[in-house]
Order: C-alpha cells, then sequence, then structure tokens
C-alpha cells in the first residue's frame, strides 16, 4: 500500500487526502426499513429475520439486555451528545470552489442514522471532496454541513471518536500482529469495541497473531476498516474501501460492512463499483461534476426512464433480422433499451416463428444498475431520481 503511514492518534486533528482517521459509538435509533435490494445468489439474506431483529435493538449493547435482538447485554457507556440530532449526515448548499473551479457544486442531502449510502460518480465528479469536508479534513467554500450535530472542523475529539473513517489510501504498521496494532488504537478512545469482535466483524479472527506486513491487500484493507471501527464509531466514512481487491476480497469486506450496518452503524461510502452499491446500499446518490444528480434507492435508478432492456445472444448460424432489430446487434448480442417494448418482442418473435427459432435465452427486464447509471451521468440531472429514497 501506498500513502502516508497510519498513526495512533485517535483525537488528531486534520490529515490529508491519505491520511487516517477512525471512531467511536452513541446510542442508536430505530433503524430505517430497507429499500429493496438485488441480491446475487448465495448471497445473505439481510431482510432475514435475525438481522431486522438485531437492527431494533435500539440500545446498542448498553444495558437493556434483550439477547434475542443479538444485544450482548451490558458493555459500553456512551458519551452524551450535546443537543438533539436531527440526521447523522445533514448537508445544505454545499460548495466547494479552488479557484473558480467548483469541485462541489451546490449538493444538499441529508442522511438517517442506519442508512448504508453509496455515493457514485465518475472520477473527479467530488465524492473525495465532499467527504473530505464531512470529516472535517477540508472547509466547504460555502453550504452547511453537519455530522452527528456538528460543524465537522470544530468537532472536538469526543465527536471525532464517535466518526470512523477508512480513507482512499493508506499505509499500515506493518510489525505489530493484527490483534496488537487494534489493542494499541482501542486504547485511544473511551469506549472501544472488545479487539475480539472487531476481530470477528471484519473477519480476521484466524490472523489475529499474524504480523499486519503479512497479510494479503485484501486482508490489509479489512485491517483498515477494523481500526476505523475499534472506536465503536456511529458513523463510517469509508472512500473506496474496496478499490483494487480481488472479487473474493471485495465480498468479504462487503460482509464487514454490513456486518457493521445491521450492529446500527451509519455508513457512507464511495465506490466506483456499480455492482457493490448494488449490493450493500439501501441508497444511492450519484455525483457528476460536483453536482448531485441522483438521490434515489438501487431499483429506482435501475428503473428510472422506464426503460426496459432487451438481450438475445443469436445462435451460430441464425438468420438475419429484420432492419429494426439487427441495427442493435453487437458481436452476436442483440441489445437494445426501449420504452416501447411490445413492437420490439413482436418483432423478434415473428423472426423466431418465421424461422422456426426458440427464443429460450431470451431476457427482458429492466437496466443494470451499470446502465442507469451511464445513462445518468451522460446526461442532466434527473428530477425524477430526487424524491424517491427513504
Ligand atoms: N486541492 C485541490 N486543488 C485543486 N483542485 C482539486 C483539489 N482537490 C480536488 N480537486 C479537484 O476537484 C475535483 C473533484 O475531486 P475529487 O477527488 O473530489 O473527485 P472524486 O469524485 O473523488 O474522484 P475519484 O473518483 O477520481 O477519486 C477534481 O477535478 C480534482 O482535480
Amino acid at each position: 500500500m501506498t500513502g502516508p503511514r497510519r498513526f495512533a492518534d485517535a483525537g488528531c486533528g486534520k490529515q490529508s487526502r491519505q491520511g487516517t482517521g477512525h471512531a467511536s459509538t452513541p446510542g442508536i435509533q430505530p433503524v430505517p426499513a430497507r429499500a429493496d435490494r438485488h441480491r446475487p445468489a448465495g448471497v445473505r439474506d439481510r431482510h432475514a429475520p435475525a438481522a431486522a431483529d438485531r437492527r431494533r435493538c435500539r440500545c446498542r449493547h448498553l444495558e437493556c439486555g434483550e439477547r434475542r435482538h443479538g444485544c450482548q447485554g451490558q458493555r459500553s457507556a456512551r458519551p452524551s451528545r450535546a443537543g438533539p440530532v436531527t440526521g447523522v449526515v445533514s448537508v445544505r448548499d454545499l460548495t466547494k470552489r479552488y479557484g473558480d473551479f467548483a469541485a462541489v457544486d451546490g449538493v444538499s442531502f441529508d442522511i438517517d442514522e442506519g442508512q448504508l449510502v453509496a455515493v457514485l460518480g465518475p472520477n473527479g465528479a467530488g465524492k473525495t471532496t465532499t467527504l473530505e469536508i464531512l470529516e472535517g479534513f477540508a472547509e466547504p467554500t460555502s453550504g452547511q454541513v453537519r455530522v452527528l450535530g456538528e460543524d465537522p472542523p470544530r468537532g472536538g475529539r469526543a465527536w471525532r471518536a464517535q466518526v470512523g473513517l477508512v480513507l482512499q489510501s493508506t499505509s499500515l504498521e506493518t510489525e505489530p500482529t493484527v490483534a496488537d496494532l487494534l489493542r494499541v488504537f482501542g486504547r485511544l478512545y473511551p469506549n472501544p469495541r472488545p479487539v475480539a469482535e472487531v476481530l470477528e466483524l471484519i473477519d480476521l479472527a484466524d490472523d489475529a497473531r499474524t504480523r499486519v506486513g503479512a497479510l494479503s491487500g485484501g486482508q490489509q484493507r479489512r485491517v483498515d476498516l477494523g481500526l476505523a471501527i475499534i472506536g465503536n464509531p456511529d458513523v463510517l466514512f469509508l472512500d473506496e474501501p474496496t478499490t483494487g481487491l480481488d472479487p473474493e476480497a471485495r465480498r468479504r469486506c462487503w460482509a464487514s460492512v454490513e456486518r457493521l450496518n445491521d450492529a446500527g452503524t451509519t455508513i457512507l461510502l464511495t465506490t466506483h463499483y456499480l455492482d457493490e452499491a448494488d449490493h450493500l446500499a439501501d441508497r444511492v446518490m450519484v455525483l457528476s461534476a460536483g453536482r448531485l444528480v441522483a438521490d434515489t434507492t438501487p431499483a429506482a435508478m435501475r428503473a428510472s426512464g422506464g426503460l426496459s432492456v432487451v438481450r438475445f445472444p443469436l445462435p451460430v448460424g441464425a438468420p438475419d433480422l429484420p432492419p429494426s432489430l439487427a441495427a442493435h446487434v453487437t458481436e452476436r448480442m442483440l441489445s437494445l433499451h426501449t420504452d416501447r417494448i411490445e413492437p420490439v418482442l413482436a418483432d423478434l418473435l415473428a423472426w423466431a416463428d418465421h424461422h422456426r427459432l426458440e427464443l429460450t435465452t431470451l431476457e427482458v427486464g429492466p437496466p443494470s444498475l451499470e446502465e442507469a447509471y451511464l445513462s445518468i451521468t451522460h446526461s442532466e440531472p434527473h428530477d425524477a431520481l430526487f424524491a424517491s429514497h427513504v
């Protein structure tokens, strides 16, 4: 890994875009119902009763003892917050300029407790800049930002302990074992999670005694996550947490993120992986050229514009399609988006009937999240994609 070395200062002040930061805890409110998700086969159903029950446990291990909700009983007292918190994150008309250039341009949104929000957007869209402002590492040019009710640059040590960060790039200490590194960082927080619990959450219990430097890149990324959550934060900001990881490592990282969200942690992550947003998030926000151009659920984003997608791999030796369809064939794959599915299917069925072919491999459905994303980022803001979340 490249970038500055991670240093053990939980209450540390500002750091660079490639520095580090982690955090700790308080009480949690009811978690909003999850939006529907599209989940690949074999992936854990997060709507399963056990997880839902666990999320309903409001005490987060104080003294309720409702073990059926997954509560382990008394564990840690939380520092009290100053005043009521209306949203974990509240952003109003945020603008960040570098000279004449607006890296973030009039962005507004709120994030409620327990949500898992993915921020998408092309390179240079303003994702990291927005995150840096939320983390208190950069000042807005104008607009208002509150995280857990605080103005981030002015958030004190207690506030910083409630906000966990995984930055885009960090460099870990390589000599200590995983457990020792977590233990050292845990001492910096008022209410740390037990190291064993963190090791379970990041799926590294079997490597507790392994030197950090001997871990794979994917495992080290999970150590990053472990350091971000050892302080038991309420809110977690993850900047491209799985970039560069192989599919298996990404899945393990996702599972850790899901476990944390199931335990009540509010999570905002940036990613370039559409499947990551689709798999993990209740809600997706799309930034493009500094502007928020969509704020919705993955399902609503896929369904945006009412488009349908038709995909049909042409069998070897298949006769020519009618011209209306042939124009949409690339490398023997008929693939087209349409808001009028009936005439397309009529043409295709007539063609298949005429040539006595079967359409067993025909797929018709909504566009993938990636297709919807590309259509959004190549066009003007979609008003229809703003009101539909939560
Ligand atoms: N310190 C800075 N000075 C000048 N311009 C900056 C600075 N930091 C960021 N920018 C510019 O602001 C824009 C947004 O950058 P940002 O890093 O937020 O984008 P991003 O969406 O996170 O991109 P990526 O996906 O590549 O990480 C970019 O054009 C970038 O060059």
